[in-house]
């Protein structure tokens, strides 16, 4: 608007069109850049299909994208309610694994393997020989539908050991979100709950690919989903039908926690176990079905009881778009890497 008056005073009508057309030009090719730069940006896709429920306008996605990649060298070292925020190389990880040192620990490492998932269990457990807890009393829970899928066994470390609990399960995602957590819970009952001090659950399709040590260990712990880590609350796929048991009112809920690496003390995961299997029986009994599935009775369960150590997202890591960066990467994802 300014343009022409200032044309107008410092030159002839001849000059100040040549001027207005430089003018134009630029502010032209300016606006074609940021479209362009726009519609770029749009492209990018999310990499999983639980952004497809959401609706969300995917140039907006990446925008609170861009907000985030601004503050990932940031590794908070606490959560808001004062719980550790774990990165595995942090001085706070250090001293954490020095305390643990002195104390004498079992360690459960729980994973189910229903169906083609048998696939995964090798790469997971010689991966988990390497990188989880080293030199640590760990067992193994494999709760399976085929126990022979195990054969022959693993090799595994001197204080390292396997139990294998047959389960009657049928594969699918689906099915099997709505079991594993009465099976967890069955499983704890019937003897982690005498073998172990903590247990961690893990989905099989993941492989560990960094050290993963005694900083992990607190009585409820949660993982930082990789691709909502730094994302506004807005973005945060929390069950939104009123109606479910999952159901997450929009000013409640600080993180999106995956559910492919959790656990904590026994006791408390007998708890998180219980609650969310009735959460999910409630939803059943009433024809519904929360949209995250068993994710999203944990991220509820989660904002009624906060974590006592969240694990940043190095434990929980896939390669996407959308994933956060972080300093390491200690539990990769097979299952929900972009295809
Ligand atoms: C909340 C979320 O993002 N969910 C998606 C993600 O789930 P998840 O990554 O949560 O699911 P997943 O397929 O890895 O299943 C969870 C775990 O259950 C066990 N398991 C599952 C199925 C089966 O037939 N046998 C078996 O043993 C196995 O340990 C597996 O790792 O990926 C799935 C496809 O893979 C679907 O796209 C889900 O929408
Ligand atoms: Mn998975």
């Amino acid at each position: 608007m300014a343009l022409f008056p200032f044309c107008k005073a410092s030159s002839g009508p001849i000059r100040v069109s040549r001027i207005q057309l430089v003018l134009c030009c630029f502010l032209l090719s300016l606006i074609i850049y940021y479209l362009h730069g726009s519609r770029a940006a749009a492209r990018v896709h999310p990499a999983h299909p639980i952004f497809h429920p959401l609706e969300m306008d995917r140039g907006r996605k990446v925008t609170d994208m861009e907000v985030h990649k601004g503050a990932e060298s940031q590794t908070p070292a606490e959560t808001p309610w004062g719980a550790p925020l774990v990165w595995g190389d942090s001085r706070h990880s250090a001293s954490c694994r020095a305390k643990f040192a002195q104390r004498e620990m079992r360690i459960g490492l729980l994973a189910f393997v229903v169906g083609t998932y048998a696939q995964f269990i090798r790469r997971f457990l010689y991966s988990a020989e390497t990188y989880f807890l080293p030199g640590q009393v760990v067992t193994y829970y494999i709760l399976t539908d085929n126990p022979r899928s195990l054969d022959p066994p693993v090799k595994l470390g001197p204080e390292r050991e396997m139990k294998v609990v047959p389960i009657a399960e049928l594969p699918g995602w689906e099915r099997l979100a709505h079991r594993r957590m009465t099976l967890l819970g069955d499983a704890i009952r019937k003897s982690i709950d005498s073998e172990t001090d903590y247990i961690f659950c893990a989905d099989v399709d993941q492989e560990f690919v960094a050290p993963v040590r005694a900083e992990i260990l607190g009585d409820l712990v949660a993982t930082l989903h990789p691709e909502l880590y730094g994302m506004p609350r807005n973005a945060f796929p929390y069950e939104d039908d009123e109606g479910s048991s999952a159901y997450v009112e929009e000013d409640e809920g600080d993180f999106y926690y995956t559910s492919e690496f959790y656990g904590g003390a026994v006791s408390e995961m007998y708890k998180l176990a219980l609650a969310c299997s009735l959460l999910i029986l409630q939803d059943h009994a009433d024809g519904i079905t929360a949209r995250g599935l068993e994710e999203s009775y944990l991220n509820r369960y989660l904002i009624d009881h906060r974590p006592t150590c969240v694990l940043s997202p190095e434990y929980s890591w896939w390669d996407s778009d959308l994933s956060a960066q972080v300093p390491v990467h200690r539990l990769l994802s097979l299952g929900r890497q972009c295809q």
